[in-house]
């Protein structure tokens, strides 16, 4: 798959080791978030990531801010964005099978690497179930266009 990521400054050393291993699977990365350690404002980051991810540039999505927190709502603000924060796989897996979340968050300051790792390998493992999932989908979407 191609996952676009994105991250503020607080965690920037957790988004290199999340490429690693998302290329290490196999997928392509885009990076869209910042490189370095300098303070930043995380709303500009899950806004490209929501973007290319609902112009289909990319087919999902990963944010990582210092708690997940703010990111996701800045990315959830973008219509057609299911942005989810997960600290642990079982919500991460959970997400993708009932609510067809189309980008993952989770935060630096909360979740250690190899934990951030099975989050998203649970996440990217996982395939949506439709049926009544498809439904209460629906009626999020409804929701924005009301
Ligand atoms: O988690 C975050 C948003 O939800 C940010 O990473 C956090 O607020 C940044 O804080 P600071 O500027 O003090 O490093």
């Amino acid at each position: 798959m191609k996952i676009g990521i994105g991250n503020d400054h607080a965690a920037t050393e957790l988004k290199f080791a999340i490429v690693d291993y998302l290329k290490e699977m196999g997928h392509e990365v885009v990076n869209f978030g910042t490189d370095t350690n300098d303070s930043c404002n995380y709303p500009e980051y899950g806004e490209k990531v929501a973007r290319a991810v609902v112009a289909k540039e990319v087919d999902l999505g990963i944010l990582i801010c210092g708690t997940g927190v703010g990111i996701s709502i800045a990315a959830n603000k973008v219509k057609g964005i299911r942005a989810v924060v997960c600290s642990e796989p079982c919500s991460a897996r959970l997400a993708r099978e009932h609510n067809n979340a189309n980008i993952l968050a989770f935060g630096a300051r909360i979740v250690g690497e190899e934990l951030a790792k099975t989050i998203v390998k649970e996440y990217l493992d996982a395939s949506f179930l439709g049926g009544r999932h498809q439904t209460r989908v629906d009626m999020i979407s409804e929701i924005e266009n009301a």
